[in-house]
């Protein structure tokens, strides 16, 4: 656990620029603002950063049929890969409730997709922070290499 915690410390310390962080957090912030969300009530917002330094953002929206609900997270990263983005960075999700979100399995596996760690900073209505990362959220995933992909 220590080591867990120097390493997280090591990443959110040195890996993430300040005004980066800020500017992920605003964008994380503002696109839950746009959260289609008529059913559950909760809007959730995600920024993702990716290797080319452009942030992509993306909210939730739901469908009258509930299992085609697509999450903030894989919004923000569908998008960015259909601009031609591969490698996420870093990905802020963002909720207006006094609770810190946590991305659900289907996002956690498809940011795996395109990181095979990366920074998970978490905000809520508070604005507070809690930073994590993909590989604390998802240990000993599956990933492109089993597949000779990921290119
Ligand atoms: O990290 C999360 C967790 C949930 N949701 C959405 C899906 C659905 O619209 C609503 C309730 O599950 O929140 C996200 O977008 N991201
Ligand atoms: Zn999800």
């Amino acid at each position: 656990m220590k080591q867990v915690d120097s390493q997280l410390s090591e990443i959110t310390e040195s890996n993430i620029l300040p005004e980066v962080r800020d500017e992920l957090i605003n964008k994380a912030a503002a696109a839950y603002q746009q959260a289609y969300v008529p059913y559950s009530h909760y809007p959730v917002g995600a920024a993702a950063l990716f290797s080319s330094g452009l942030i992509f953002s993306g909210c939730n929206v739901e469908n009258a049929s509930y299992g085609l609900t697509v999450c903030a997270e894989r919004n923000a990263i569908f998008q960015a890969a259909a601009k031609g983005e591969r490698k996420l960075e870093a990905i802020v999700i963002a909720v207006p409730t006094d609770e810190f979100p946590s991305p659900c399995g289907a996002c956690r596996q498809v940011i795996r997709e395109f990181a095979e760690d990366c920074i998970v900073i978490l905000v809520n209505g508070r604005r507070e922070t809690r930073w994590t990362t993909l590989r604390k959220l998802l240990p000993e995933s599956f990933g492109p290499d089993f597949l000779g992909g990921g290119t």
